[in-house]
C-alpha cells in the first residue's frame, strides 16, 4: 500500500477515496454514488481512483477494453456481496461456469423466441390499463412507479412460473413467502428486494471482509429482507415444481434442455437462477418505464410528436399490437433516450484487470486492479451526445447514430451484457404506447422532480400522477 506496488497513485482521487472504500460506501448510503463519481470525473478527468484498488474510466473506448468479447476481464469480488451458496448467471465469476449458465438460457431470450411472449405481455398490459382506467374513473391519483412495478412482477412471474403473482389486480405487492421448513407468510416484494440490494451492494465494496461483515450484519433488518426475498422465490419455485401441467415457460428450460434431456440442476441452482430473473427482470424495467413516463409528460412537445406517430400507426386501438408498434422510429427513440438520460443501472460494473495488466483507454493499469466504466457518465458523454443532459429523442432520428452507439450502452456490452434486453424493449414499447395513447397524466405539483434512489440499480422514487382520459382533438 505504502509502496504503491500497483502504480495507482498516479490516478487522481476525489477526497479520501484513494485511501478508503468508506468514500464510496457513504455515497452509496446517500443513494447517489453514481452522481459523486460523475462529479469526480468532471473535475479530475477520465481515469480516477474511486477506492484504494478501483479505477473508474469514463471513456467509451474502455467499454471495449474492459467488457468487450475477448477482453477477458472477470467480474470482481464485489459480486460476492449478494451471492448465496449457489451462483446464478449474473453473479458467477468463473468464465466456464458463466458460459454454461448463459448457454442454457440464451435461446429463451433471443429476439425470435421472445415474439412468442407477446400474449403474456399484452395481456398484462390490459390489466395495467384497466387499473389506470379505474383510477381515472374514480378521480384518484395513481402511484405510477408502484403500478409499473406490479406490472413487471406480474409479467415476469408469468413468463418464469406460468403464474402471475397478481399484484396489479390486487393493487399491492404483498405476496407469499415460504421458509425451507415450509412456513408460509406474507411480505412486500419490492421492499424486500430493495432493502436486500442496499446491504449487499455496500458489503460487496469491502469484499475481503465479507466473512466477517456477513456475521456482523446478520441481525440487520435488510439481511432479513434478503431472506424474505429468497423465500418468495422459494415459495414460487416449490409451487412450480408441483405444477406438472405448466406451460412452456422459462422455468421449464431450467429442467429440460432443447434436446429434451434433463438439465440436472440442483435445487439451489434453480433457486439462484429464478431469483436473479425475478430481480433483474423486474427492478430495472420498472425504472425504465417510470422514467420514460416521467420524461414524456415533462416534455409536452415530445409527447405530442409521439402521439402523432402512434395514432397514425394504431388508429383507435387502445392496446396496440406488437406488430403495429415494434418498428416505430420515434417511439423507439423516446425509449432509447430515456434509458440514456435516466439509466436504470448507473454504477460502474466492476471487473478485474487480467494477468500482465492492460491498456485501458490509453492508460496502463496493473493486473488485479478493479476497474469499471461509470454507466451514467458514459451515457452523458459530451463528445458522443450534444447537450447530454437534455432529453431529446430526436437525436436518435436525425443524429449520428454510429458515434452515439459507442457510448450508448445502458445494457453493458460483451459476454456479460444484459440477457433480457429484448424482453425489456418489448415491455417498454408496449406499455409506453398503451399509456401515452389513452391518458393525460399530471404531476402533483407543476415543478415536480422525480428523484433517483440508487441502491444497486437506480430506482426512481414514487411517481404520483393525476390521470385523465386523453381528449383527442
Ligand atoms: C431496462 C431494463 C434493463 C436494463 C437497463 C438492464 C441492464 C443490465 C446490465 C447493465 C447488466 C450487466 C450487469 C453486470 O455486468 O453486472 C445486465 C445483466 C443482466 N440482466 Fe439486465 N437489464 C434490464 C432488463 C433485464 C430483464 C428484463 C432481464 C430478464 C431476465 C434481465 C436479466 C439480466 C441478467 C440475467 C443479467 C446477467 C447476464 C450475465 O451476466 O450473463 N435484465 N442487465
Amino acid at each position: 500500500f505504502i509502496r504503491d506496488s500497483k502504480h495507482l497513485r498516479k490516478f487522481p482521487a476525489p477526497s479520501y477515496a484513494g485511501l478508503s472504500s468508506l468514500w464510496r460506501i457513504i455515497k452509496n448510503l446517500q443513494y447517489e454514488h453514481y452522481l459523486a463519481v460523475h462529479e469526480a470525473h468532471k473535475r479530475l478527468g477520465t481515469h480516477i481512483r474511486i477506492a484504494p484498488n478501483h479505477i473508474s474510466v469514463s471513456d467509451p473506448q474502455a467499454m471495449t477494453d474492459i467488457y468487450g468479447h475477448g477482453a477477458n476481464f472477470l467480474k470482481d469480488a464485489w459480486y460476492d456481496g449478494g451471492a448465496g451458496e449457489f451462483r446464478h448467471m449474473a453473479d458467477s465469476r468463473v468464465k466456464a461456469e458463466h458460459q454454461a449458465k448463459r448457454k442454457m438460457l440464451a435461446h429463451v431470450f433471443a429476439q425470435k423466441t421472445i415474439a412468442g411472449l407477446e400474449p403474456v405481455i399484452t395481456d398484462t398490459v390490459s390489466v395495467l390499463v384497466a387499473q389506470v382506467e379505474k383510477f381515472t374513473a374514480e378521480g384518484r391519483p395513481i402511484n405510477m412507479r408502484r403500478y409499473l412495478n406490479y406490472f413487471t412482477i406480474d409479467v415476469f412471474s408469468r413468463l418464469l412460473y406460468s403464474e402471475s403473482l397478481g399484484c396489479l389486480e390486487r393493487g399491492n405487492d404483498i405476496v407469499d413467502a415460504e421458509t425451507p421448513e415450509g412456513k408460509i407468510y406474507q411480505v412486500p416484494f419490492i421492499k424486500s428486494l430493495h432493502d436486500a440490494t442496499i446491504i449487499n451492494t455496500i458489503l460487496g465494496m469491502e469484499a475481503p471482509l465479507l466473512p466477517l461483515t456477513r456475521k456482523i450484519f446478520s441481525w440487520h433488518p435488510y439481511k432479513k429482507a434478503g431472506a424474505d426475498y429468497d423465500n418468495i422465490v422459494y415459495h414460487n419455485t416449490a409451487k412450480r415444481l408441483r405444477n406438472l401441467d405448466a406451460e412452456d415457460d422459462i422455468f421449464s428450460k431450467l429442467l429440460i434442455n432443447n434436446k429434451g434431456e434433463p438439465v440436472g440442476l440442483e435445487l439451489g441452482e434453480i433457486l439462484a437462477e429464478a431469483s436473479v430473473m425475478m430481480n433483474a427482470g423486474t427492478d430495472t424495467t420498472t425504472a425504465a418505464l417510470t422514467n420514460t413516463i416521467y420524461l414524456l409528460y415533462k416534455h409536452p412537445k415530445i409527447l405530442a410528436r409521439l402521439r402523432e406517430e402512434l395514432d397514425a400507426a394504431t388508429g383507435t386501438t387502445a392496446i396496440p399490437a406488437w406488430e403495429s408498434i415494434s418498428q416505430l422510429p420515434f417511439l423507439r427513440a423516446c425509449v432509447e433516450e430515456s434509458l440514456r438520460v435516466r439509466p436504470a443501472s448507473s454504477m460502474g460494473l466492476p471487473r478485474v484487470v487480467p494477468k500482465g495488466g492492460r491498456m485501458i483507454a490509453g492508460q496502463f493499469v496493473d493486473e488485479d486492479v478493479t476497474v469499471s466504466v461509470p454507466t451514467y457518465t458514459l451515457l452523458h458523454d459530451s463528445d458522443a451526445f450534444e447537450n447530454p443532459d437534455e432529453f431529446n429523442p430526436d437525436r436518435w432520428v436525425t443524429g449520428d447514430k454510429e458515434k452515439m452507439s459507442k457510448a450508448h450502452l445502458p445494457f453493458s456490452t460483451g459476454p456479460r451484457a444484459c440477457i433480457g434486453r429484448n424482453i425489456a424493449y418489448f415491455e417498454q414499447l408496449l406499455v409506453i404506447a398503451a399509456l401515452v395513447k389513452s391518458y393525460d397524466f399530471e404531476f402533483e405539483t407543476p415543478n415536480f422532480q422525480l428523484r433517483t434512489i440508487e441502491r444497486f440499480n437506480s430506482n426512481p422514487d414514487e411517481l404520483v400522477l393525476k390521470c385523465r382520459k386523453r381528449v383527442v382533438v
